[in-house]
């Protein structure tokens, strides 16, 4: 495992931010902010599960409240990580400018570390407000597997790029598996397959 050298204040609170629709979160999510977090020595990560993911609005998305509870389900053993409500309780699209804001607001002058997968840093120049993104955060990059992980151009010094353990793992895998009635053990955390098979989530799909 590597050690990252990143910009930061000295003595300032590192809080990374793991931004996702989480439908359903599955390992290779926290596997992600897991390796970030103890490569950048971050104090904790906070996994934002968004309200509206607009660049998703062509796709069925469960209900905010089942994507919440998930989150919570699967990050709630481990004290370094917790789960924001902010991006589910703002009406309209989520934006991470807004993200950002919020989490700003609340955690005062913390560095944050906003950790997004290869597919979704490759997209990061069309998100709203692209330019000012990188004032509020540095953006980590993690591998994925069957994604290529690149700068896209951001601007110098905002984004570290970081191998994490690679799980062939997405949510929309994890959805049709569910739908076709095969297991999806030990893809998502156990509390995820009960909630799941719980609420019924994904049968019709
Ligand atoms: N297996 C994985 N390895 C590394 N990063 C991942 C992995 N799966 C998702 N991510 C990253 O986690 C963030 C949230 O992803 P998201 O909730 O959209 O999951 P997903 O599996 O990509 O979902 P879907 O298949 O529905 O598009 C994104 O930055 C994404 O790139
Ligand atoms: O800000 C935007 O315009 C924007 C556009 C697409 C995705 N994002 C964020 O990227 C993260 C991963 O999104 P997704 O759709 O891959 O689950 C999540 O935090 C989204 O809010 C943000």
């Amino acid at each position: 495992m590597g050690e990252q050298e990143v910009p930061t204040g000295r003595g300032k609170r590192r809080i990374g931010v793991m931004g996702g629709t989480f439908d359903p979160i599955h390992h290779g999510h926290l596997v992600a902010a897991s390796e970030v977090a103890a490569q950048f020595h971050l104090d904790e990560v906070i996994f934002v599960p968004t309200g509206q993911p607009w660049q998703k609005s062509h796709k069925h998305v469960s209900p905010a409240e089942d994507r919440y509870l998930m989150t919570v389900i699967a990050t709630a053993s481990n004290p370094q990580f917790s789960v924001s409500r902010s991006d589910i309780d703002r009406s309209g699209p989520t934006y991470t400018i807004d993200t950002l804001r919020d989490l700003r607001a609340i955690h005062g002058d913390a560095d944050l570390f906003f950790i997004t997968g290869a597919d979704a840093l490759s997209q990061i120049l069309t998100w709203r407000d692209a330019d000012e993104l990188f004032s509020l955060s540095h953006f980590i990059g993690v591998t994925r597997p069957g994604h290529v992980l690149a700068d896209p151009g951001l601007p110098e010094g905002g984004v570290s790029l970081v191998e994490v353990p690679a799980l062939a793992i997405s949510s929309t895998d994890c959805r049709e598996r569910v739908a076709q009635g095969e297991p999806v053990w030990y893809l998502v955390p156990d509390g995820v397959v009960r909630y799941i098979d719980k609420r019924q989530l994904y049968r019709g799909e």
